[in-house]
């Protein structure tokens, strides 16, 4: 065991000088043991029994509904409404071998909201695969996801958008310029994965350790990450059938190969050359040596989930600096996937009615503070924040594209609702279509596309209890401001240069239970504005 441990650690640091060695070794090797307990724990938990079976009275539970999975798969829509519409407004469905209770939009308010029966913490972690995750930061990993977010990128949106705007705008180059010389379609998830990587990479570290390997890292821990939490798990049959076994053999193969092989071994010494031998100013300190010092905007995400972590002399212990590096991989999860599958079906959508690319177009030329040597138009989140015409249309494509169980709760006690016992440590989750497409909430043109609807407001980032795309309540996404202004930089950056367009006008969606993480995949052609190759 301990000569596995010293090659993981030779293989670790064999391109760092022997001063930094022996720290870093210490912190690494800690982090990678925490992370192998991670992975242990959850394959060795014992599942939690059915609660319902044990002692709820049976007809005090919501009824059973018996769905066929190639039903749930492939049209869930379909599926879940049909028996939420047959058998009233909350229904229990077994799915992946767990049974979950679905309520309809009479209820999704109160689900969302009700933190004292419904709990996000417990619901997300089960719905993402993460459940050891709670008792081993002893409650305090979402909180501390949330207080990252919330305390380190939205305060600092003007700088973060300036300093990550050209990574979008050389990428948007990148690909047209791709598509023009191949005369193919384009991978457009890919590039945007690569794109939002490489920009949070600038946000949580700084540009100076941006190179090759680096955003591969970053890239294939963010991939690794949405893998392990089950966002492809519907795609395969094996996956379905027999959850737990691809649990194991997923986390076992991934947190080897890439969260200590690659995470461990080329981002966690870059955090810890940031923040280890600093003297921080601890967040909120009132000590008189620190009063008039300003907040500074500019400084990489790192530095102020440092300062979150501070003792009282300013430092970051080797502990604290493990556990930074275990928010940073939450980070690079949550800021990287999601946005760049939605960024996917923004653009699609948009190539599909190209009766409003010009209304987009019009806009940016509105909009931009003037336009650069290569011809694309300057962007500031300012700038972005007045583009309301294309927030009208984000927010109708994450109204309308389909979300079905997109935001889950677990129930602390047994919970009544709708006259029916939900019992204790049960996974609810509220069907978002019901919602989104509810003709009380948006009248009787409520399924149309209409992307004018919000010209007015409110804002595609605004929470709203008709509106589920961020989730809703007190654990609403804290990410969504960030994600919305990369969506507008992707659109805005190509539109600037490119007229997209869908062969044929169609996409797959390829995996209709979960719209939101995976994209749609069809055949986008950016066709240039300026046919003349362009070699910058
Ligand atoms: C279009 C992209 C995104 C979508 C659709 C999305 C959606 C969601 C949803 C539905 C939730 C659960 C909310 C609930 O259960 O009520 C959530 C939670 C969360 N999201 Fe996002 N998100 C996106 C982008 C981001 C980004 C860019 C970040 C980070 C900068 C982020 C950080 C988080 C975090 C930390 C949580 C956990 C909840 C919390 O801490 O309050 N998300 N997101």
């Amino acid at each position: 065991m301990l000569t596995a441990f010293d090659t993981v650690l030779t293989l670790t640091f064999h391109g760092t000088s022997p001063a930094s060695r022996s720290v870093q070794e210490v912190a690494v090797g800690v982090l990678i043991l925490f992370v192998a307990g991670f992975c242990l724990f959850t394959i060795a938990r014992p599942r939690k029994q059915s609660k319902p079976l044990r002692h709820t009275p049976a007809h005090l539970l919501p009824p059973i509904i018996d769905i066929p999975a190639s039903e749930i798969f492939s049209s869930p829509q379909k599926a879940y409404e049909s028996a939420l519409k047959n058998h009233g407004p909350v229904i229990g469905v077994w799915r992946k071998g767990r049974l979950e209770y679905i309520v309809n939009e009479e209820y999704t308010k109160e689900v969302l909201s009700n933190d004292q029966d419904f709990s996000f913490e417990r619901g997300t972690a089960s719905a993402l695969n993460l459940e050891f995750i709670i008792p081993l930061s002893k409650g305090k990993f979402f909180k501390d996801v949330h207080m990252m977010v919330t305390g380190g990128i939205i305060p600092r949106m003007e700088k973060i958008v300036d300093q990550i705007f050209p990574t979008f705008k050389r990428q948007a180059r990148g690909i047209v310029k791709d598509s023009q010389l191949s005369g193919n379609d384009v991978d457009l998830f890919a590039h945007l994965h690569r794109c939002i990587a490489e920009a949070m990479l600038i946000t949580i570290v700084g540009e100076k350790y941006v190179s090759d390997r680096t955003l591969q890292v970053t890239e294939e821990t963010a991939h690794a990450i949405a893998t392990m939490t089950g966002i492809y798990q519907n795609l395969s049959p094996f996956a379905r059938t027999f959850p737990k076994t691809w649990k194991v053999i997923t986390w076992a193969r991934l947190v080897v190969k890439v969260i200590i092989f690659q995470y461990c071994r080329v981002i966690v010494p870059i955090i810890w050359r940031e923040i280890c031998g600093r003297k921080y100013r601890p967040l909120n300190s009132r000590l008189s040596e620190y009063i008039g010092e300003e907040e500074r905007h500019d400084e990489p995400l790192v530095h102020y989930i440092a300062r979150m972590y501070t003792d009282s002399q300013g430092h970051v212990s080797i502990l604290s600096a493990m556990w930074v590096s275990t928010l940073v991989l939450a980070f690079i999860f949550a800021s990287v996937h999601q946005t760049a599958a939605v960024a996917v079906w923004v653009v699609f959508e948009l190539s599909i009615r190209k009766e409003y690319l010009a209304s987009a177009q019009e806009e940016l030329s509105a909009i931009a503070d003037g336009i650069d040597s290569s011809g694309v138009h300057k962007l500031t989140y300012d700038t972005l924040r007045r583009s309301t015409v294309l927030d009208s249309f984000i927010r109708e494509v994450l109204r309308t594209k389909g979300d079905t169980l997109s935001a889950a709760r677990e129930t602390v006690r047994d919970v009544s609702l709708a006259g029916y016992t939900i019992p204790e440590g049960s996974f609810v989750s509220p069907m978002a279509t019901l919602t989104h497409r509810s003709r009380t909430l948006y009248g009787e043109k409520a399924a149309e596309f209409d992307p004018n609807r919000w010209l007015e407001g409110p804002a595609s980032s605004t929470i709203d209890p008709g509106y589920l795309p961020f989730g809703f309540g007190r654990w609403a996404c804290p990410g969504r401001i960030l994600a919305v202004t990369e969506i507008k930089m992707i659109v805005l950056t190509l539109l600037a240069i490119s007229v997209p367009e869908v062969e044929g006008g169609e996409y797959i969606v390829v995996d209709p239970m979960n719209v939101t993480s995976v994209p749609p995949v069809g055949r986008l052609l950016l066709h240039p504005l300026n046919p003349k190759p362009n070699n910058n």
